[in-house]
Order: structure tokens, then C-alpha cells, then sequence
């Protein structure tokens, strides 16, 4: 099974990572440090804040806090098409203070560009049908749907 995911990877999958700084924000309230989003990434590993929280994750219309954990890394599960819905991507956002600023580093793991990525066949069967289409190019569908504030894997439901 798990060949069949790194097949789908191919020979060069993408890393990249992203540095996030969250400066002080007098609107705490009124203002995301991030709105909220599930990963568009297959896996994501983030390193937190060792001082300051901010992230949060969506559990039953609630937003939870995820608890700070010095130099803990956070493996995250993103918008991976493969595991046909068996491995689902939480829905997160990162919240702002008014008096610390906070620094994250997010490293996003994706299949190389270009590479189809679809359901594996072992996780289909009658009682769970192919839930998502072929995709291409899912960081351009994902970047589209974001910025529309809608979620980007629900272009790419069958
Ligand atoms: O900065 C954080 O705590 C979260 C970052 C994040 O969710 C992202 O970059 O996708
Ligand atoms: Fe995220």
C-alpha cells in the first residue's frame, strides 16, 4: 500500500516550506494570522512557536487549540487525494494576540508536479466508491479555491 502511494509521488517530490511571522495585532478579535484552511499539501510538518499558540483545529464546528510543545514537530494530514477519503484533512487556522509576536515554519510534502494522483485501487470497493476525480495539478486548483475561501478538494470530487 504504501508503494502504491510513493509510486504516485514519483521521482522528485516537492518540499517547500514556508516561514510564518505573526507580528502583534492590536484586533485580535477581528483578524486572522491565517484564515481557515486544510492543507493542500499531501503531508505537512510543522514547527511551532516554542512560546506562543496560535493554531487551531476545526472538530465538530468547534475550533480547538493545539497545545504548544517546544520543539515538537506536528505532522499534518493535507488534501492527499490517495487514501480516497480514508485520511481526511483537518480544517485549521492560526489566531493572532495582542502582545507577543509568533514564528512557524510549515514544511509542505507533495507529489512531483505534473504526476496524476488518484484513489489507490485497494482503498475502493462497493462500500467506497472513487471519491475524487484524476488531478494534475491540485497546487493551482488548491490556490484558486483558497483564495475564493472555498474548500479546494471539493473541485476535485467525483
Ligand atoms: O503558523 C501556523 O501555526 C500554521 C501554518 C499553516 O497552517 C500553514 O502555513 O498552512
Ligand atoms: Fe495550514
Amino acid at each position: 500500500m504504501i508503494d502504491r502511494f510513493l509510486r504516485q509521488y514519483g521521482d522528485r517530490p516537492v518540499m517547500y516550506a514556508r516561514f510564518s511571522f505573526y507580528p502583534p495585532c492590536p484586533r485580535p478579535k477581528l483578524v486572522h494570522g491565517l484564515k481557515p484552511h486544510a492543507d493542500g499539501s499531501a503531508i505537512t510538518i510543522l514547527l511551532q512557536d516554542k512560546e506562543v499558540g496560535g493554531l487551531q483545529i476545526l472538530k465538530d464546528d468547534k475550533w480547538y487549540r493545539v497545545p504548544i510543545m517546544p520543539y515538537a514537530l506536528l505532522f499534518n494530514i493535507g488534501d492527499q487525494i490517495m487514501s480516497n477519503g480514508l485520511l481526511k484533512s483537518p480544517v485549521h487556522r492560526a489566531v493572532t494576540n495582542l502582545e507577543k509576536e509568533r514564528i512557524t515554519v510549515a514544511m509542505f510534502r507533495s507529489p512531483e508536479s505534473g504526476s496524476e494522483i488518484e484513489p489507490v485501487k485497494e482503498l475502493m470497493d462497493d462500500k467506497r466508491p472513487k471519491l475524487y476525480k484524476i488531478v494534475k495539478d491540485y497546487t493551482a486548483t488548491y490556490f484558486q479555491y483558497f483564495q475564493q475561501g472555498k474548500r479546494p478538494i471539493n473541485a476535485v470530487k467525483i
